[in-house]
């Protein structure tokens, strides 16, 4: 094959994944929908907003303009999720049919009017609504294609500054020096992700070679171990996290997680990695149903 033909089988897989990302930002806008409308129900708003679309629209021309995409195209974008939107409300724009019933029985959950206006209280309102807020959040799964479209370059360049800012003070002391020529991978199974670090002059780099150690979990887990809401003997025993290829390397590089000064980790990252620790854990909670 040539390479012209190579780079365009590239470009057009890398066009695949935009386009997937598109597909996955419309069942996370969908889902937002549904809330929107349960919430417009509960406040006896009316299902259709003009005044909201043409703030949309304006919005969106703006950005378009600055991002160079064409205008009419933006604001035939935003007619075409709005009209989905009103759609799922059961407002038919092109038909002029306004079936005036909200859509709120997907999944096989329903709820009636009486039940809004009349015996709901705050508590069992936010109680209901926290996991379906939650559930709103794409399941790792989905969230793949989208982290995909990262260049790799970017994706390598996001991490090496964020775990040399968390690993700063083991990088200046030398105790991460075991990791001095030694590769150790971490595998994200569900976002379909795998790094790879080495420690080269006195840096932590991303590298593309096989890792001689590798340590792999889900998005959640890891991320829990990494925002200090799990410890690793849990997850490990759990094999919530699993450890392949040299042990003593990964246990040495556990072992000094296990020992890292937390309050030397830049406040900014701490509260990042803990935050997201407990939204990936309550989303996931959601997700199986056991906030319901
Ligand atoms: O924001 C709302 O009130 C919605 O119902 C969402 C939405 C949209 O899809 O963006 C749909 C219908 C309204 O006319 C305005 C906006």
């Amino acid at each position: 094959m040539s390479l012209e033909r190579i780079a365009l089988a590239r470009a057009r897989g890398a066009i695949d994944r935009v386009d997937d990302s598109l597909l996955v930002l419309l069942s996370v806008r969908r889902r937002i929908v549904r809330a929107v409308a349960t919430l417009k129900q509960r406040a006896g708003a009316p299902t259709r907003d003009h005044g909201r679309e043409r703030q949309m629209h304006l919005r969106a021309s703006r950005l378009a303009a600055r991002i160079d995409v064409p205008l009419d195209t933006a604001a035939q974008l935003l007619d075409l999720v709005i009209r989905e939107g009103c759609r799922q409300q059961g407002v038919v724009i092109d038909g002029g049919v306004d079936a005036g019933q909200l859509d709120l029985h997907q999944g096989g959950e329903s709820i009636s009017s009486a039940t809004i206006h009349g015996t709901m209280t705050l508590d069992t309102l936010t109680s209901n609504l926290v996991p379906r807020l939650l559930r709103i959040l794409p399941p790792p799964g989905r969230v793949a294609p989208m982290l995909r479209v990262l260049p790799r370059d970017w994706q390598r360049r996001l991490l090496e500054t964020a775990v040399s800012s968390v690993l700063a003070a083991p990088l200046e002391d030398g105790s991460l020096d075991f990791m001095r020529d030694r590769r150790l991978g971490i595998d994200v199974r569900d976002l379909r992700l795998r790094w790879v670090f080495v420690l080269r002059n006195g840096k932590l780099c991303v590298t593309n070679e096989e890792p001689d150690a590798l340590v792999s979990g889900s998005a959640t887990n890891l991320l829990l171990l990494a925002g200090r809401l799990e410890d690793a003997d849990t997850l490990f025993f759990q094999r919530a996290l699993v450890l392949t290829g040299d042990t003593e390397l990964g246990l040495t590089a556990r072992n000094l997680l296990e020992r890292l000064p937390w309050d030397r980790v830049p406040l900014g990252i701490r509260i990042v990695l803990n935050r997201g620790a407990r939204l990936a854990r309550a989303a996931r909670a959601a997700h199986r149903g056991e906030l319901a």
